[in-house]
């Protein structure tokens, strides 16, 4: 009935380790919980009598065009979940016209899962994939990555940039789960130049925003960075030329205590002025949450764990559920809201507590907005 469900009966099925795994986030998991949290606290406020009889749900987001603007965050290691993994959760995109996006730790090669989306597709269209980077110091190797992705028919990159080095995962620590188990690996990661071994995954702290120049110049493939939490680092994105933002705290895995993606979502817009598209992962779990994060300006939201717990309780069945379920709960929200689709969802719809910006200005920050009501 609610995605929340597809965690209690994914628990019955996986390795505990692995569910705590994916559950899990860095340090006392403080904002893990608050973006939950943090949509929770947030109020809609719908309007009556506008008609709203014919509803869609469509978004275009950096190009990629979707039937939905609830798209499938990266997450690693979908064969922990289910023997088919990233090819099962693929399909079930594609039949939902979900963009995807792939992650480089994915357990299936991105070729495959291209194949596999391609063939799942409703109405003959293809349904966007999207490829999840970590930029690795060895850019040779980081350049015939993004070739091959763009070769599979990837339609954006989207660099992940929250992690110069991995964060604290302590339920993984005190697990011992430290490696996939035998017979799985990161497909992307097998060296065909050094007898197919299996290099790992950098997470580097030397990645600074020249090497996103590098990129810049050798893909004409929209680039979204994904782990923008400083509203200064939004625009210096825009001014690297980044396409679009995904604004996530990686699902509290990363640096603990960063405050919820939702609470941040005014800011982040505001420092990006309508120049980029942002969409928000972090949190959503309801029909109302997707409005409530569209309604205060992102073009769309991701969503990480659900998907994982989709997938370990019933394979690609259990994503295309997870999938229409959110499509009813947008839906009904979408009416009861008075909208027919994303473009009627406006800021005030929403009713924030008073969140705002730290007390002193940023240099530079637009400090217009007070707490109380978003506008
Ligand atoms: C099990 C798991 C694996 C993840 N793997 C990746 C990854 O490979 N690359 C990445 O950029 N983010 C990764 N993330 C973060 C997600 O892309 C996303 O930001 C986060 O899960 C969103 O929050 P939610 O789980 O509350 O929906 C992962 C998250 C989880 C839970
Ligand atoms: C090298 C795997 C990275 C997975 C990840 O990003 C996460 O677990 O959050």
């Amino acid at each position: 009935m609610t995605v929340q469900d597809f965690e209690t009966a994914a628990r019955t099925r996986l390795d505990p380790v692995h569910a705590d795994f994916i559950a899990g986030g860095a340090g006392d998991e403080i904002t893990v919980r608050a973006n939950e949290e943090a949509f929770r606290r947030l109020r809609l406020l719908p309007r009556v009598l506008r008609g709203s009889a014919v509803r869609t749900q469509e978004v275009t987001v950096a190009g990629s065009r979707a039937r939905t603007p609830v798209l499938l965050s990266p997450t690693a290691f979908h064969k922990l979940c289910d023997e088919e993994g990233e090819l099962a959760t693929a399909r079930a995109a594609a039949a939902a016209g979900a963009i995807m996006i792939v992650s480089m730790a994915s357990t299936v090669a991105v070729e495959d899962i291209a194949e596999a989306a391609r063939g799942a597709g409703a109405d003959g269209a293809p349904a966007p994939l999207w490829f999840q980077l970590y930029l690795q110091p060895d850019l040779e190797f980081t350049e015939a990555l993004v070739r091959r992705a763009t070769d599979a028919g990837c339609t954006a990159l989207v660099v992940t940039v929250d992690s110069p080095v991995r964060g604290a995962h302590e339920r993984d620590l005190r697990n011992g789960f430290l490696d996939l188990p035998d017979g799985l690996r990161c497909a992307h990661m097998v060296d065909p130049h050094e007898g197919g071994r299996v290099r790992s995954i950098a997470m580097s702290p030397e990645i600074s925003w020249a090497h996103l120049d590098w990129l810049r110049g050798i893909t004409s493939l929209p680039i979204l960075l994904k782990g923008v939490l400083h509203p200064e680092d939004a625009r210096l994105a825009v001014r690297h030329g980044a396409d679009g933002l995904l604004l996530s705290n990686h699902g509290g895995r990363q640096l603990d205590t960063v405050p919820a993606t939702v609470e941040l979502l005014p800011e982040i817009r505001a420092a990006v002025a309508g120049r980029v598209p942002v969409v928000l992962d972090g949190g959503v779990r309801r029909g109302t949450d997707v409005v409530k994060a569209l309604a205060l300006g992102a073009s769309a939201v991701g969503i990480g764990r659900p998907v994982m717990w989709a997938l370990a309780e019933g394979g690609e069945k259990g994503v295309r559920r997870l999938l229409e379920l959110l499509r009813e709960e947008v839906d009904q929200a979408l009416a009861l809201c008075g909208a027919c689709g994303v473009q009627d969802l406006t800021p005030d719809l929403v009713r924030a507590p008073a969140w705002g910006p730290p007390p002193l200005p940023l240099p530079g920050a637009d400090t217009a907005r007070p707490g109380g009501v978003v506008s």
